[in-house]
């Protein structure tokens, strides 16, 4: 997939997190927590139920606020906040599919990318001649978008109609309108089966190159991770407890014993594990 005009990108943000802690009330949902995202790579964060995978996509989004810790793009402190992801480069997924409702796939995927084209916006707004041009561009990349994802054939469908699967594609390309340079996925996998998860790794692993974005990954499915990722960030009980290549982490016996333990806990009537051990 090409960056929508054509142009070429290097190969994404760099995003570093240091020692980030999250408390809820008396809960520690992340504690110390640090991570890398070099450009060009895609970083996975897994963990068992509860371990904090959300919490920290959350940070990075700016929904919730680190009670320590810091997190630098590029070099620079970062603040975030969700209205100014678009504007600093960075795009997320959400889980499930979050298209707007009324508005087309096509259209979807074109307000993805507003805020590259808000001069044609502005244009429109005041009446200028750039304003078609800049729609018909739009259009066209968006449609490129769909091309590229296999889903050209759903551009005027509501998303109401569509397939899970195929809304969940629609979502990615909407994210990637904005030709984003860091690419926040929380758990795109989740609700598809083994077929379209083999597809959306094929196209994640293509996206540093061709998109030029690095990309976090919040994700339960551990084949898609293990497929996909550069590099893998463990957590357990808001703790990171390893980091490494793929590789390196399937093998650690900390990681094994975070499941097994996740699984042990699962067939206790708790309602979370951070609650289980307090
Ligand atoms: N807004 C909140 N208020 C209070 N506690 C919260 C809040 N959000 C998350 N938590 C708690 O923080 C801990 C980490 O939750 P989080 O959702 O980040 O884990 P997770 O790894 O994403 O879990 P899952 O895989 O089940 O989605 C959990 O104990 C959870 O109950």
């Amino acid at each position: 997939m090409r960056p929508p005009s054509g142009q070429t990108h290097a190969a994404g943000h760099s995003l570093f997190l240091r020692g980030i802690g999250v408390r809820f009330g008396g809960l520690t949902a992340l504690d110390d927590v640090s991570l890398e995202v070099a450009p060009g790579q895609v970083v996975g964060v897994i963990g068992p139920n509860g371990a904090g995978k959300t919490t920290l996509f959350n940070v990075v989004c700016g929904l919730v606020r680190p009670t320590s810790g810091t997190l630098e793009l590029n070099g620079e402190r970062l603040t975030p906040a969700p209205h100014r992801l678009a504007g600093l480069g960075i795009a997320r997924t959400l889980q499930g599919v979050g298209l707007f409702r009324g508005l087309t796939v096509l259209e979807n995927v074109m307000a993805g990318a507003t805020c590259t084209a808000r001069a044609g916006f502005l244009s429109g707004l005041l009446g200028l001649p750039r304003s078609d041009r800049d729609e018909r561009r739009l259009r066209e990349e968006a449609m490129t978008l769909l091309e590229r994802f296999d889903v050209a054939a759903y551009a005027k469908a509501l998303p109401g109609t569509l397939p899970y699967a195929v809304g969940k594609r629609v979502a990615l390309a909407r994210a990637l309108a904005g030709r984003p340079r860091l690419l926040l996925l929380d758990e795109p996998a989740g609700g598809l089966g083994a077929q379209d998860i083999e597809e959306l790794g094929a196209l994640i692993t293509t996206l540093p190159a061709e998109a030029g974005c690095s990309v976090m990954l919040v994700e339960h499915h551990m084949d898609l991770v293990m497929a996909v990722c550069d590099r893998i960030a463990v957590l357990d009980f808001g703790r990171l407890i390893a980091t490494g290549t793929p590789q390196e982490v399937r093998d650690d016996p900390a990681v094994a014993e975070a499941y097994l333990g996740a699984e042990a806990d699962a067939a206790t009537p708790t309602t979370s594990r951070q609650e289980a051990s307090a």
